[in-house]
């Protein structure tokens, strides 16, 4: 199959081609699920919390000004990583930009809830078509009215932004069924709020498949670290009891799906990456990579919290089910069709429902730069083909950019569309790829 050339309006950015090994140090910021994670609980806590080495972007700062409106008051300490987070009352008759934030629009619905008025969400083109009708439901189902507009007027429960949940100051708790095989952050949502609700909560995902599970996992562990009590002891069944919520100084680890790219470039361009401060245990799904990454043809090694990879520039096809860690399918895609035999990727058809419907945007963008890869009912299959550049279109998804930037390490003249997305939940990405490389700083925006 061939594809017509992209015609963009937005700006292009020249993906830098490796010219030789890499030998690079990476630093890669705060993790964008733990530090929104630590932001709600640290809003609903008893006291005033810190969170050091936290995640600035804008993902992050969405976060920090939606809990400013709901009556937080959150505040930078010495670095603008290190952030002060006193809670108040929470407050509404206040409308709240969820950007393209999939934690934004989904963690904190269930908090608005328990605002003493109104609150509107609403978020970028993009977000409008991210699901949300489960969550809603869920909220639903525990007694809060939540109302859609336009064409949702009349449905019981909006599935899209935008829409107003009518807080009453308080939610009942009790049961609760969803189905949560669209996202884990249905379940994430509910949990993390469910500490300041009248009785226990009990959740109960009752679809077929259930994505993310150490997102699910993450939740769990944020809400014990903090003092809550949760019973996660049968399969997907959760129950959160109503407790005070401990106010805490802790640090959030890297992002270890953000730092996947930079690893990645070692199998690409041969040579050695290291990301510092690689936690020995954590709940990310990114610590799949060195493992994923091995098994593509580089080897990993954890030495004093530094994980180092190394590529030859050989790499090889998988067989991989994503499903936990479905975040890290784009950088896999395109390394997948750089390799020297076929990869299948399972496991991750709620990716439809991310930032944009990746699996349809990788097939489109790897096939337009003359790679096969073809859509499969909950993945990919990629079969690598001489690629060449062109402009590889990313849709408002972070994700594809970074994936892209991967791809013309070794593709020359690939053109990356609105790099800036990046800002999402890496910043300054382009700057850090082309350090990565050693080309200083003059690529940078
Ligand atoms: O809870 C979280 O922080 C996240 C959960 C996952 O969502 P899905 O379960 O929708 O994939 C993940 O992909 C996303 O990047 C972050
Ligand atoms: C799916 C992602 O983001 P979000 O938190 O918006 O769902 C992602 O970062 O890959």
């Amino acid at each position: 199959m061939t594809s017509a050339p992209a015609s963009t309006d937005l700006p292009l950015w020249d993906a830098p081609v490796a010219d030789g090994p890499l030998e690079a140090t990476v630093e890669v910021p705060g993790s964008k699920s733990l530090t929104n994670r630590a932001l709600v609980l640290a809003a609903l806590a008893d006291g005033p919390g810190t969170l050091r080495g936290a995640l600035r972007s804008r993902d992050a700062d969405l976060m920090i000004a939606a809990l400013r409106s709901l009556g937080a008051t959150v505040t930078e300490g010495e670095a603008p990583s290190t952030l002060h987070v006193t809670p108040g009352p929470v407050t509404g008759s206040t409308s709240i930009d969820c950007g393209l934030a999939g934690t934004v629009m989904r963690f904190l619905p269930p908090v608005a809830a328990l605002a003493d008025g109104d609150v509107r969400f609403d978020g970028d083109p993009e977000a409008r078509v991210r699901p949300m009708q489960p969550v809603l439901a869920g909220l639903h189902g525990l007694g809060v009215r939540v109302t859609g507009e336009g064409d949702e007027a009349g449905a019981t429960v909006p599935s899209h932004l935008p829409f107003t949940v009518h807080g009453r100051g308080h939610v009942a708790g009790g049961s609760v069924d969803i189905d949560a095989s669209g996202s884990s952050q249905f379940v994430s949502a509910l949990l993390l709020a469910a500490p300041r609700f009248d009785r226990p909560l009990t959740l109960r995902h009752i679809g077929t498949t259930l994505p993310s599970l150490p997102h699910i996992e993450m939740t769990v562990a944020a809400l014990r670290e903090v003092g809550v009590a949760v019973d996660d002891s049968r399969d997907g069944i959760w129950q959160v009891t109503p407790g005070p919520i401990a106010a805490r100084d802790l640090r959030v680890e890297p992002d270890l799906s953000n730092a996947a790219p930079f690893l990645a470039a070692a199998l690409v361009a041969g040579g050695t990456v290291r990301v510092p401060g690689w936690p020995t245990s954590t709940t990310q799904p990114g610590a799949m990579v060195p493992e994923l990454l091995e098994r593509m043809g580089g080897t990993a090694s954890l030495d004093d919290g530094v994980l180092s990879v190394r590529g030859t520039g050989e790499i090889h096809g998988i067989d991989v089910d994503l499903r936990a860690g479905g975040e890290l399918a784009p950088t896999f895609a395109v390394l997948a069709a750089l390799a020297d035999s076929p990869t299948r990727l399972r496991g991750i058809a709620h990716l439809r429902g991310h930032e944009t419907d990746r699996l349809a945007a990788l097939a489109a963008e790897i096939t337009r730069l003359g790679g096969r890869c073809e859509e499969t009912r909950d993945g990919l299959v990629i079969t690598p083909r001489p690629l060449h550049g062109g402009v590889f279109r990313t849709y408002a998804d972070h994700r594809m950019a970074t994936s892209a930037a991967l791809l013309g390490l070794r593709v020359p003249d690939v053109q990356v569309e609105n790099v800036a997305t990046t800002a999402k939940t890496l910043p300054g990405f382009d700057g850090i790829w082309a350090r990565m490389l050693g080309r200083g700083t003059e690529d940078q925006d």
